[in-house]
């Protein structure tokens, strides 16, 4: 029996429909479960000209991955067709619809994981809906009052105190419980689901300079150092607060497992730099196994057939893996 994979495609404007349509091209070691309207996912393809099969998804089957040129679907009514390209607020309440299902089939075990392709935040709110990202709606669908958003690529792991909070707000977040959770949550999934024994963290300032000794700021020796102490007194190894200017580079980084970053644009553009297109997203903490791609809708992109898969492939791989590492270990 394979491992089963939720995917929901996000804004069905955007290229996500492009990219699970050339996913279902190769041969996958799961058996992938996009969760859409059919006739979305048949509607890009048309205009992507490319071959695809949609297998109705059965729970009660033997889990078994689709031949390559096919993907099985879970249907979700989106109710009247999509532009490519075009947002439409029409579009909100069926991208939540998709997630929804997706982390209650997660929760009751029909998944093993699921793994989201790019959604409009903006469009979502538009409809009416309040919508700040997957990972805080994930955490709310799932009552987990925690989680970490963390985006890794070869050679660089960047996990956020703050995520999708106004830059103003920043600081009144980053309170002694709040850095304390994100670091025990970290952690201990640095060491459950990345086999890492020992980790070794480096956490960045807020403040220009880390603060330079409260002289531009005092967020430094209020909360950070405090919560780095107990924690390392608790036999933790964190390092820090640094200078997040000057910390990402190779010889602090050739012996650190993630970099802790106080808020989203302080450690993803670094990321991004280095990796974009070949990054992952995952969402840490939760009662399930979340992945998710690197980049954004790209309605520039959609049904173009210009789209590059490789954020959402590695997705899809790191959840295989993850889950695969689960199953193992219960
Ligand atoms: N995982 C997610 O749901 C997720 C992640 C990031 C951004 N977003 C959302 O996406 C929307 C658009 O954001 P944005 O414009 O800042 O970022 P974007 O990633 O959509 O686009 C930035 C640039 O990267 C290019 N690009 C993105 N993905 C690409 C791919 N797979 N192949 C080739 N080129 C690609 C685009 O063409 C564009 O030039 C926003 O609403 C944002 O919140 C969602
Ligand atoms: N912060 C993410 C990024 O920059 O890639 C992105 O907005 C997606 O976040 P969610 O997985 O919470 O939707």
């Amino acid at each position: 029996m394979s491992l089963r994979i939720a995917i929901t495609p996000g804004e069905p404007a955007g290229i996500g429909p492009d990219l699970v349509i050339k996913l279902a091209q190769h041969d996958w070691p799961a058996q992938l479960v996009a969760v859409v309207d059919k006739d979305i996912m048949l509607q890009r393809a048309r205009e992507l000209d490319t071959k695809i099969e949609l297998i109705p998804f059965d729970p009660s089957a033997p889990a078994e991955a689709a031949p390559p040129g096919s993907i099985y679907y879970l249907q979700v009514d989106r109710g009247c067709d999509v532009i490519a390209g075009e947002l439409d607020e029409r579009n909100g309440q069926y991208v939540l619809d998709t997630l929804r299902i997706a982390s209650e089939k997660n929760m009751d075990g029909t998944f093993d994981a699921v793994v989201t392709g790019p959604v409009h935040k903006g469009i979502i709110n538009r409809a009416g809906i309040s919508f700040s990202g997957h990972t805080e709606y994930f955490a709310q669908q799932s009552n987990t009052p925690d989680v970490v958003m963390m985006l890794a690529t070869e050679g660089l792991r960047v996990a956020l105190v703050t995520t999708h909070i106004p830059l103003a707000y920043v600081s009144k977040a980053i309170t002694h419980e709040r850095l304390t959770k994100v670091a025990h949550i970290l952690y201990q999934d640095l060491q459950t689901k990345f086999g890492i024994e020992q980790p070794n963290v480096l956490v960045c300032g807020l403040n220009p300079h880390a603060g330079e000794g409260g002289h531009l700021g005092n967020e430094e020796i209020d909360t950070i150092e405090p919560v780095l102490a107990e924690l390392n007194a608790q036999g933790m190894h964190f390092v820090g607060p640094l200078p997040a200017d000057t910390l990402f580079q190779a010889k602090y980084l050739e012996n650190t497992d993630a970099v802790l970053a106080m808020y989203h644009d302080q450690g993803l553009p670094v990321l991004k730099y280095k990796g974009f297109g070949n990054s992952v997203n995952i969402t840490l903490g939760l009662p399930f196994i979340r992945t998710s791609v690197d980049h954004g809708t790209a309605l520039d992109l959609a049904a173009s057939g210009n789209a590059e898969v490789g954020s959402f492939e590695l997705a899809i791989r790191e959840a295989i893996k993850l889950a695969t590492e689960k199953t193992q270990s219960s």
